[in-house]
């Protein structure tokens, strides 16, 4: 299933918020967004969802979603969003209660998300037990689970150190090689979205717009950290928004 955003606009009250937002997300293509702080990066990912309806515009699906789908449009959050009192299994049959499925069909499910999260051992251990990297690939196993046909992903990776982001970036590689998901991916960190991105759409400052669209070409398994044509994309990422991250930031220290 592929996504179409046609001409978003959005404000709260006074403020605009989005403009103009065209743009195709692409069955098994991984679309990074990124832009300065406050110019509606997560709002755009709820409208993606289907959690808010943008004050004009449309998001259209186009084609349909896997034939044993059982929520389409699917979140994945930065602080994991994981029940403390349920062990890893519990957190992902939490999503699969809902819908009519025997036991057997569940267990099969869970069994099938643990081994490709590689997380099939730690099926009865506790989130306050794992690591942040551990938690996050529970709840990208929770959200696989539902066999979704676009994954939203709002900063994944940002509550997590450098070095567990670096695994976790390599996980989704993986996981990508394997099962080419889709994903709309929200960061505020250039690195994972040369690293994970086959299409980097840059925003400015609020009222979020376009000011470019990046595809890079060179496949997801031959981006290794300190790859020359990686670094070049990456500094001319960061040229096309240093001047708006400058700005918003001066805006974020005006409004208090
Ligand atoms: N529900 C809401 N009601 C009113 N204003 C909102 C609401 N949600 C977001 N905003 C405002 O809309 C603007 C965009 O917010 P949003 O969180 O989408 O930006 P962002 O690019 O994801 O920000 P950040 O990079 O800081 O996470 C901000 O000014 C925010 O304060």
């Amino acid at each position: 299933m592929d996504l179409n955003l046609r001409n978003i606009t959005h404000r709260y009250d006074e403020v605009e918020v989005l403009r103009d937002i065209n743009l195709d997300i692409k069955q098994g293509q991984i679309v990074c967004i990124i832009g300065p702080s406050g110019c509606g990066k997560s709002t755009l990912l709820r409208m993606i969802g289907g959690l808010e309806r943008p004050a004009s515009g449309e998001v259209l699906q186009l084609g349909d979603p896997p034939a044993d789908c059982l929520n389409p449009l699917t979140y994945i959050f930065q602080d994991f969003a994981l029940l403390p009192w349920r062990t890893v299994e519990g957190n992902i049959s939490l999503v699969l209660e809902n819908h009519p499925l025997d036991a057997a069909a569940r267990e099969e499910i869970i069994a099938d998300v643990l081994a490709r999260t590689k997380l099939s051992d730690f099926r009865k251990a506790y989130p306050r037990q794992l690591s942040g990297g551990m938690k996050q690939r529970v709840a990208i196993a929770r959200a696989l689970s539902v066999r979704p046909a676009v994954l939203l992903m709002d900063e994944p990776l940002s509550a997590l150190d450098s070095q567990t982001r670096e695994l976790l970036m390599d996980d989704l590689v993986d996981l990508w090689e394997k099962e080419n998901y889709t994903a709309a991916y929200v960061t505020h960190n250039l690195a994972e979205a040369v690293r994970l991105g086959h299409k980097i759409v840059v925003l400015s400052r609020r009222p979020g717009e376009i000011r470019d669209i990046v595809e890079i070409a060179m496949p997801l398994s031959d981006r290794t950290s300190e790859n020359l044509e990686l670094e070049a994309i990456q500094k001319r990422l960061w040229n096309l928004m240093r001047d708006e991250a400058r700005a918003a930031d001066m805006e974020l220290v005006d409004e208090r």
